[in-house]
């Protein structure tokens, strides 16, 4: 018999629709079903938030952390509903955390709330208790369940506003997915750096780069009220030559500039040898993340500056 522990946040798979808005419920409908189906598993369930997740911050993160640090060792495993839109971000700072690696964890939502036609909660939530409860999903770091598929929480990103298959993994793939019978890994995630935090706190904004950006937004920032920025930079990973001399700046004074590429696909890199290319940048002190997107890099920063990784090895966990 699988123990597992399901930590409710909030989200559209906790909330209802009312003329025509989606609203957060006091009451969890999650809390209302009946497995009556899977004998082999026990669920015990704590409501650790109720909140849409545009309100999570990452000291709603880290809470979540020790929550999980705390009661993990009681369990098998554990599920994690959480609203979409910043799933990724928690899911992603749970997997750079010192968790135990024989315990799976997953998080899953909805983008249908408890009772629109078609809503999807219920099936998401039922699908991320068996993922956590097969054996196959040890070692596999924390991972998404949505819409019948596995996800590493490196990669996944949401990708549609309303569709039910938003969480995709862009260059990649999913690790996996769910069969009527079977969960099916084709996919190990990598081995990573993972960190023990007490606290988490700095300013560390994004700046999406465009074709004729200047210093228009920029030279705003006070570089003493910021701990970092993340740039997403053209392409491989360029800006416009115009907007250099601040980030140069930044960097010559110390504040840690990273860079993700806006793209989609691929992988960011210090290719281009003109004003403002990649090769340029790296030589300023810009640091290139691979495979992140903004949000999640944003993070890797944040978690990185509260380890008190500097220098060195601040650019070495960076770029690896
Ligand atoms: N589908 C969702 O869960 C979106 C919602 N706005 C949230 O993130 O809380």
């Amino acid at each position: 018999m699988k123990h597992i522990l399901v930590i409710h946040t909030g989200g559209t798979i906790s909330m209802h629709e009312a003329n025509g808005q989606i609203i957060p419920d006091t009451h969890n409908p999650m809390h209302d079903i009946q497995f009556t189906t899977d004998t082999h598993m026990q669920v015990t369930s704590v409501d650790l938030f109720n909140l849409p997740s545009p309100h999570i911050t990452p000291h709603h993160m880290l809470t979540l952390y020790q929550e999980l640090k705390l009661r993990l060792p009681d369990y098998d495993g554990a599920v994690i509903t959480h609203g979409t839109d910043t799933l990724e971000e928690t899911a992603y700072f749970l997997d750079t955390m010192q968790l135990p690696k024989d315990k799976p964890i997953a998080l899953t939502g909805a983008m249908r709330s408890s009772n629109e036609i078609g809503s999807d909660g219920l099936y998401n939530f039922s699908s991320a208790l068996r993922v956590v409860a097969n054996d196959k999903s040890i070692g596999k770091g924390v991972v998404v369940v949505m819409n019948d598929e596995i996800h590493a929480a490196k990669y996944v990103t949401k990708t549609h506003t309303k569709n039910v298959s938003t969480f995709q993994t862009p260059t990649h793939g999913p690790l996996g997915l769910l069969t009527k019978q079977d969960i099916l890994y084709f996919q190990i995630p990598e081995e990573r750096v993972r960190f023990e935090l007490t606290c988490v706190s700095g300013t560390i904004p994004i700046i999406k780069a465009y074709a004729g950006m200047g210093e228009e937004l920029l030279k705003l920032i006070n570089p003493e009220t910021i701990d970092g920025i993340v740039i997403e930079a053209l392409g491989a990973g360029n800006l416009p030559p115009d907007s250099l001399t601040h980030i140069k700046e930044l960097t010559a004074i110390g504040i840690p500039v990273v860079l993700v590429s806006r793209c989609f696909n691929g992988i960011a890199e210090a290719v281009y040898g003109y004003a403002g290319g990649g090769v340029d940048l790296a030589v300023s002190g810009v640091m290139f993340v691979k495979e992140l997107n903004s949000q999640k890099a944003r993070l890797k920063l944040l978690i990185a500056l509260n380890s008190g990784l500097t220098g060195n090895e601040l650019k070495t966990y960076i770029e690896g």
